[in-house]
Formats: C-alpha cells, structure tokens, sequence
C-alpha cells in the first residue's frame, strides 16, 4: 500500500515506517512541523504527531479524500466532534493505544465495574519516556472513562525510555488487586497499526476505534 505519515520524524513515525517497510508498504508523502513532501498521492494517511497539529491534518484528510488512522494523543471532545465530522467522509480509525495488550485491559477493566463498590480506592499510574509532552497520557484517560467508579488520581512519571506502563489499582481493606500492561517496545503499538492500515480500506466511513477493528 502507499501510505502517508504526519510526524514521520518522530519516535512513533521512524517505528511505523521500519515496520511498514518491512511489510514492503510505500511511504509517498510526509510531514513534520517543518517539512511537506508527497511523491504519489497515499491511500491512506497516518498521524502520530501532536495535538497542536490537529486541524492541520483534518484540512489535509478534508483535501487529498483518504481514509485517517490516528495515534496523536491530547485530543479533547471538540476535537472528537471534529473526527466524527470527517469521518462522514472517509473511514477514520482512532486510539489513544493501538496496543492489543491495552484494548484487552480495556475488557477486563469492564469486568471489574461488576465487582468493585464503593470500599475500593482506585488509583491510576502511567509511566513514560522522558521526552513525552502530554500529561497524563491519552490511555490513562481512556481507562479512568471505563471505570464507574470515582478514579482518586491520574499519576504520572516520566522515566528514562520507558515505553509505556499503565497500572490501574483497586485497594480495599486488607487487600488489592493490580492490573497492569507494560509496552516493551514501540512494536506494541505499530503491530495495531499495520492491522488498521490493512484493515481501513474495506470499511464504510465513519469512525473507529482500534478495539473495534480488532474484533472484526
Ligand atoms: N495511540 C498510540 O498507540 C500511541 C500514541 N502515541 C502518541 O503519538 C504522538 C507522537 O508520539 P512520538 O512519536 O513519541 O512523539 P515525537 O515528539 O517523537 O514526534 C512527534 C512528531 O510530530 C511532528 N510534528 C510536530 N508538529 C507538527 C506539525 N505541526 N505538523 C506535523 N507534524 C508535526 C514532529 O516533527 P518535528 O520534529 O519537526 O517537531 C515529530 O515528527 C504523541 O501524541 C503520543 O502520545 C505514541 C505512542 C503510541
Ligand atoms: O507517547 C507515548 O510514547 C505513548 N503515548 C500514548 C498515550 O499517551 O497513551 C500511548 C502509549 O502509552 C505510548
């Protein structure tokens, strides 16, 4: 396939091209916050970047008419709204995780709203890369909103060249349960991609998310 990439030079850009490469895909256009380049129009366009780059990518998608995976993480629900207006356009698949560990975790913590009451704290801790420029992360989000229960906090820490651990606790007197998903490598990540990049072209437009397509 030939695929585009906005913040190709980035950590999650160079991981998705090394695989994508391997995979014999063709990258044909790139961006940065610096640099444009298309050498034959993508049939699809993939963006890790950032949220400050955003309606950038819309205008793009909204332009060149081809379908959109998208990592980027800080996106707020006017920027959902937005998502869901393109994807009336083209098919548009997003998570803030496309890690199939986390979109099991996500199963399981549903799970648990059936068991955990009142007398249970339950905490949050995600743990990243020193270079990660939002806090707290798109997937700590994601799972405090599966949660029924009030979350006490979203703890952060910025760790060396951690890739990504994600623990949610549940503490009630005398005892405590931990579930817990660590990314050992970015290819956690870029595996659900290349699947979505498969997956996209065969889909009616709308928006979805990576757990969706997972189960297909
Ligand atoms: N959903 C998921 O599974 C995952 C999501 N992520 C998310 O992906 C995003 C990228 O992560 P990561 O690769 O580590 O970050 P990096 O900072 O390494 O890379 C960001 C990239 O975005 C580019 N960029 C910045 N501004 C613009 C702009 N205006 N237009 C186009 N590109 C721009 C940067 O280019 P330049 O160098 O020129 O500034 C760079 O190439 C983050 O939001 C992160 O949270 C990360 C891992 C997994
Ligand atoms: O920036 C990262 O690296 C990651 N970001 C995503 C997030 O914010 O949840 C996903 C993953 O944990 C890696």
């Amino acid at each position: 396939m030939k695929y585009g990439l906005i913040g190709y030079s980035g950590k999650m850009g160079k991981a998705i091209k090394e695989l994508f490469d391997k995979n014999g895909h063709k990258l044909v256009y790139w961006k940065d916050s610096e640099k444009e380049e298309e050498i034959e129009k993508p049939e699809i366009i993939i963006d890790f970047s950032i949220k400050s780059a955003f309606l950038e990518t819309l205008r793009i998608i909204e332009e060149k008419e081809v379908p959109l995976i998208i990592g980027t993480t800080g996106l707020d629900e006017n920027d959902f709204e937005k998502l869901r207006e393109i994807s009336k356009k083209v098919p548009v698949i997003q998570s803030f995780n496309f890690s199939i560990g986390i979109n099991i975790m996500t199963e399981l913590l549903k799970k648990m709203n059936d068991f955990i009451d009142d007398s249970y704290d339950i905490e949050i801790t995600e743990t990243h890369h020193r270079f990660k420029k939002d806090k707290p992360s798109g997937t700590a989000i994601l799972l405090k909103n599966i949660i029924d229960k009030e979350v006490e906090e979203i703890h952060s820490k910025r760790l060396g060249s951690e890739f990504g651990e994600h623990e949610i606790e549940f503490a009630t007197t005398g005892e405590i349960i931990k579930l817990t998903h660590r990314a050992y490598s970015r290819e956690a990540f870029t595996k659900g991609v290349l699947l979505s990049a498969k997956r996209i072209n065969n889909l009616e437009n709308g928006l979805y998310t990576f757990k969706e397509i997972l189960m297909r």
